[in-house]
């Protein structure tokens, strides 16, 4: 197991350009888009949830532990239902600062009330989806290769706001989605002009290697869904994080100063970080 605080030597170079203002992260190329805080990254499942009323007391219990942003994930719910479910989530998450996205089904993020979507390499096209949603939604794409990246770029910069890479670990949430390994992550974290969270089997014991990496955040589901006690789960996950970049943990459940959308204010301070990720588009 790595230390939980990096040596200097194993930490990424800073990003040269990293000073945002008050909504908008600049990359140089990446066109003028929101930052998102990906830090812990909850993916909601119903069934490990325990039914859609498991996933409303997840999130419920999971924000003011300290995630940072929420996707709502379901591949089998009826349209209607997943509407309801998804304005329980933004009912519960109104005034808390953590955004709410849709995986996959980009036309109901309006009807939700949600502030943006996931789309993966076999889904809407980045350019269809941001045209649907429009400028200030926020937008993930999954990413499995640095060709994935190079293919995303190609479109536009603008297009999107971050990247999801995975599988990190095998995992039984989703199988089909096999095993990159850390290394093939740090390739698509190298290339990326945009924040890049770690998905697949991501557990506490990542947060140190994904950090050194220069990855932005963690995504999980099971590390907190179906966990007996969801807001120790997640704060393990928050805390790993937090030594791991040396970032302190924000509780966005008191989201004061934190407007819906916007990294919190001590993780756009890059002088705040030991460990902040690297200057990904100047490569
Ligand atoms: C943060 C994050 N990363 C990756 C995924 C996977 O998206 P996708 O490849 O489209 O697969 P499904 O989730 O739709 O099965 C994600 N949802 N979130
Ligand atoms: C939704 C999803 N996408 C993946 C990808 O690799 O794209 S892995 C995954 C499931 C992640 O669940 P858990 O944290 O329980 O392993
Ligand atoms: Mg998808």
């Amino acid at each position: 197991m790595r230390p939980a605080m990096l040596r200097s030597e194993d930490r990424p170079m800073p990003r040269s350009d990293a000073q945002p203002d008050a909504q908008f992260d600049r990359q140089p190329g990446a066109g003028r888009r929101r930052s998102v805080d990906l830090s812990v990254y909850l993916v909601t499942d119903t069934e490990q949830c325990g039914g859609v009323d498991g996933v409303v007391r997840t999130v419920r219990e999971a924000v003011p532990a300290g995630v940072t942003l929420v996707q709502l994930r379901d591949h089998h719910l009826s349209d209607d239902d997943f509407v309801a479910l998804g304005r329980r989530l933004v009912d519960v998450l109104d005034g808390t600062g953590v955004p709410l996205l849709i995986d996959d089904r980009v036309h109901l993020v309006g009807p939700i009330g949600a502030q943006g979507a996931h789309v993966g390499q076999d889904d809407m096209p980045i350019d269809r989806a941001r045209a649907m949603l429009g400028p200030d939604a926020i937008l993930g794409l999954s990413t499995q290769t640095p060709g994935h990246v190079a293919a995303a770029r190609a479109m536009g910069e603008q297009l999107v706001d971050y990247l999801g890479v995975g599988a990190l670990h095998s995992t039984g949430t989703k199988p089909e989605a096999g095993d990159l390994g850390m290394a093939t992550v740090a390739s698509v974290v190298e290339v990326s002009p945009w924040p890049v969270c770690a998905i697949g089997g991501v557990k506490a014991d990542d947060a140190a290697p994904l950090a050194a990496i220069g990855c932005d955040g963690m995504s999980v589901v099971s590390a907190i869904c179906g966990q007996p006690d969801i807001a120790a789960a997640t704060r393990r996950l928050v805390d790993a994080w937090s030594r791991a970049t040396g970032v302190p943990a924000t509780h966005t459940g008191h989201a004061e100063g934190n407007p819906v959308g916007q990294a919190s204010p001590a993780r756009q301070d890059p002088s705040a970080s030991p460990n902040p990720s690297p200057d990904k588009a100047a490569r």
